[in-house]
């Protein structure tokens, strides 16, 4: 049963918002850890994580917020929530987001006492008043966006602490004085656009990759808008870029206008923002006295009409976006959403790494020799990149809303994808997402120049020509990105090109193409399948991988007896160490960290040594937005890859892990993590196979038969014991990836020592 101080506080929290339609919820007592409640993550028995986002909400926050005990996340934007912030804030929070509702009222006080925050934004609401000096112990705080609001003063000194800030948004208030306090900041994103501020900018706030600083009252000024630093590094990112500027298409301020023209050089603006020194020139003739009074006059009215006009459209765009939601429709508009959830994948970032963690990719690489027959290819360059110009995303650390329900629609995949029935897991979502087209606030500001990339371009007229026209006997398969197509070069040698779907594609803009791929170039690993070139024309969007000889694994386990007999019990370990520690290098040595979020057997391919080579890594941006999204969900939850959070819409690094350990079920069974063709209670393989998993005689019975009983028993129930970590219901609980590749290699060196066999291969 839920903690009885949480039911009282979500009871309260109810009956504030004034009892709105969420299914589950209700004003007095019930279990939301027990119950499906719409939007609830509970850790046993404690609420942990809220997440109703356009749901039409209205009425309060009240004072309840502060009553639950364990509550670590907060999301409620794109609703109709009034009322002031509260005053008393629960000291667990890590992800508050309350962007886009009405609050008034002030940031209250008691934010100063959010000492594990990570991630909050305030945006687009009616906050009034000046920024509480309350920053001193908000160390963790990685996220801040207060844009978009009536805030004003200067920004607080204390605001010096935020030593982990990376994003800041601040514009589109009345904020004034100067940046300095800003300048110690390890910001690589900061928009303070549309503001009073003043003074010199700090140097040191110019070398910002990503600053937006336009209409403002600098002093001194750089030609710009947008500062760019000069040597920018591919981003790692694993999302898209959020194109969360959401009025930074607005009219500009009066204040803007000013500085945006004196800026520009001898325009109408000088003229007028230098009328004290004017008319004491023009004293000579009449004439020119009122010619200049004239001008100066039109430039008030002028600047009044923008100053009348200029809530309105605010207002209007918010209205706007009010509107799309239909009155007690929930869950999100992955759309309109203020904030980036919409925009990646919804992933919690792994903890911070330990020191014993902190480590260079490959530096284990010497550790293992007879492991790792992949050493060489352990050799290739890799680079750890820090994200370059990333709007904030906010979907990287909150639950986004609950996905879509069952059944999902026939997939129009190609021939390799069975169309499943609706994944049971998926049982509990109820409400449909609203999908709109508008997506008022996300337009992205379109760029006119492309980053620059050092991958390698190729014509579509050559990957025509090398893959005989996309021929079917070229097609090696087709997923919800696109079809895969064998191609080859004059010169012998095989590559694999993704052939993006116009229903994958058509989310991105150019520039958000070629900023993913630049980070999916980030990504070298020896267990990584290396992206090496792409192409971009006539609206053809195609990835060009290094090809993997040996297919995937999905095939190998499933399609192909004599392949699967061939595939020894320490190859097996083999083959889920490498698929481990390529997890563990995309969470916990990319920065920022990044989410498969589609790991599963048929991506993880085979090349000529039978290595471990993960595909579709870095992808996530493009899995998580439009269609597919809705699409890679239902594909995952009905093959049973899915961890149980993604039922709720969550989809973390944990639920990498929990995909993880079906696809080392898989190699410890041989069996398919979703068949059809077996009775009933048979068809999930994780949920068939986790209460047998302890149980060393059904252990032996469940062991894939093609081993024909050759593997230890010891080896066999530590294989199994990884899994059942891995496959816990409790995100939470289940491992780091570097934690099971350490158990992996444990196992093996354990196995080396006891039976003096060499697990090579
Ligand atoms: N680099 C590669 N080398 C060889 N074959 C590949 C390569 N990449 C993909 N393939 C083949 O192409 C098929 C389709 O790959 P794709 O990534 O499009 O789909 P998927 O991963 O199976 O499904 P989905 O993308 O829907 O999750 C794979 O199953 C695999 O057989």
């Amino acid at each position: 049963a839920t903690n009885p101080d949480d039911v009282a506080a979500i009871n309260g929290l109810f009956a504030a918002l004034g009892a709105p339609v969420l299914p589950g919820w209700i004003a007095s007592g019930g279990d939301p850890c027990g119950e499906a409640w719409q939007g609830i993550i509970c850790n046993v028995s404690d609420i942990i994580s809220i997440t109703v986002n356009a749901a039409n909400l209205q009425g309060e926050l009240g004072d309840n917020l502060a009553k639950f005990t364990s509550i670590r996340g907060i999301d409620f934007s794109n609703n109709l929530i009034g009322g002031s912030i509260p005053s008393n804030l629960p000291v667990t929070l890590q992800h508050f987001f309350l962007s886009a509702n009405q609050f008034t009222g002030s940031i209250p006080e008691s934010l100063g006492t959010l000492s594990f925050l990570n991630d909050m934004s305030l945006n687009d609401n009616l906050l009034s008043g000046e920024l509480p000096d309350v920053f001193q112990n908000l160390v963790g705080l990685i996220n801040l966006d207060i844009s978009s609001n009536n805030l004003s003063g200067t920004l607080p000194p204390s605001m010096e602490n935020l030593s982990t800030l990376t994003t800041l948004r601040v514009q589109n208030n009345q904020l004034s004085g100067t940046l300095d306090v800003l300048q110690v900041l390890p910001l690589q994103d900061l928009n303070i656009e549309n503001n009073l501020f003043s003074g010199p900018i700090p140097e040191k706030l110019l070398s910002i990759p990503k600053f937006l600083h336009e209409g403002n009252q600098f002093n001194s000024t750089t030609d710009n808008s947008t500062t760019t630093a000069p040597s920018l590094s591919p981003s790692l990112s694993p999302t898209k870029p959020a194109p969360t500027q959401p009025f930074s298409k607005a009219p500009p301020s009066p204040t803007e206008r000013n500085r945006g023209k004196a800026a520009d050089g001898p325009s109408a603006s000088e003229g007028s923002s230098s009328k004290n020194s004017e008319g004491q020139n023009s004293s000579h003739t009449k004439r020119i006295v009122l010619i200049a009074f004239a001008g100066v006059l039109s430039f008030v009215i002028l600047v009044l009409a923008i100053l009348l006009l200029l809530p309105k459209c605010a207002r209007r765009r918010r209205e706007h976006a009010n509107r799309v939601f239909k009155p007690h429709q929930v869950g999100a508009d992955r759309g309109t959403r203020e904030n980036a959830l919409e925009s990646g994948p919804p992933v919690l970032p792994p903890p911070a790494r330990s020191e014993k963690d902190e480590r260079e990719p490959f530096k284990k690489a010497g550790e293992e020799p007879k492991v790792l027959h992949d050493l060489e290819r352990l050799r290739r360059p890799a680079h750890i990149l820090r994200q370059e110009s990333q709007d904030i995303d906010f979907s990287m650390l909150m639950p986004p809303p609950p996905p879509p329900p069952p059944p999902p629609p026939p997939p129009p995949l190609a021939e390799k994808v069975t169309v499943m029935p609706p994944p049971p897991l998926a049982e509990k979502v109820t409400v449909m997402p609203i999908v709109s087209p508008e997506r008022p606030f996300k337009k992205p500001s379109p760029k006119t120049r492309l980053p620059v990339t050092s991958v390698k371009h190729y014509s579509i007229a050559s990957l025509q020509q090398y893959t005989e026209s996309f021929s079917q006997e070229n097609l090696l398969g087709s997923g919800m990105l696109g079809s895969v197509y064998r191609a080859r070069l004059p010169n012998g040698k095989l590559l694999a090109v993704k052939k993006l779907d116009k229903r994958a594609s058509e989310q991105q803009q150019d520039y958000e193409f070629i900023e993913l791929v630049n980070s999916i170039d980030g990504i070298r690993h020896a267990n990584i399948v290396e992206l090496v070139g792409y192409c971009a024309e006539h609206d053809q969007r195609l990835l060009v991988y290094e090809y993997c000889s040996n297919g995937t694994l999905q095939d190998g386990l499933h399609s192909d007896d004599e392949f699967k007999k061939q595939l020894s019990w320490n190859m097996r370990i083999s083959m889920a160490l490498g698929a481990a520690r390529a997890l563990e290098y995309l969470h916990e040595v990319c920065e920022p960290p990044i989410i498969h979020r589609n790991f599963k057997a048929a991506n993880v391919l085979l090349d000529d040594d039978l290595s471990v080579l993960v595909s579709d890594c870095g992808l996530a941006p493009l899995i998580s937005s439009g269609s597919v999204s809705q699409l890679s969900g239902q594909l995952l939850a009905a093959y049973g890859y899915g961890a149980p959070e993604f039922d709720s819409g969550i989809y973390t690094w944990q639920s990498d892990i929990y995909s993880f350990g079906v696809v080392m079920l898989e190699l410890l069974t041989g069996r398919m993590s979703y068949d059809r063709d077996r009775t009933r209670g048979e068809q999930f393989l994780v949920r068939w196979a986790i209460p047998q998993l302890h149980d060393i005689d059904a252990l032996g019975k469940m062991v894939d038969p093609s081993l024909n009983g050759k593997y230890p028993a010891k080896s066999l129930s530590h294989f199994a014991d990884i899994i059942s970590r891995c496959v816990q219901s409790e995100p939470e609980f289940r491992p780091l990836m570097s934690e099971v590749v350490q158990d992996l290699l444990d196992m093996i060196r354990r196995e080396r020592h006891g039976s003096g066999e060499p697990i090579t291969d």
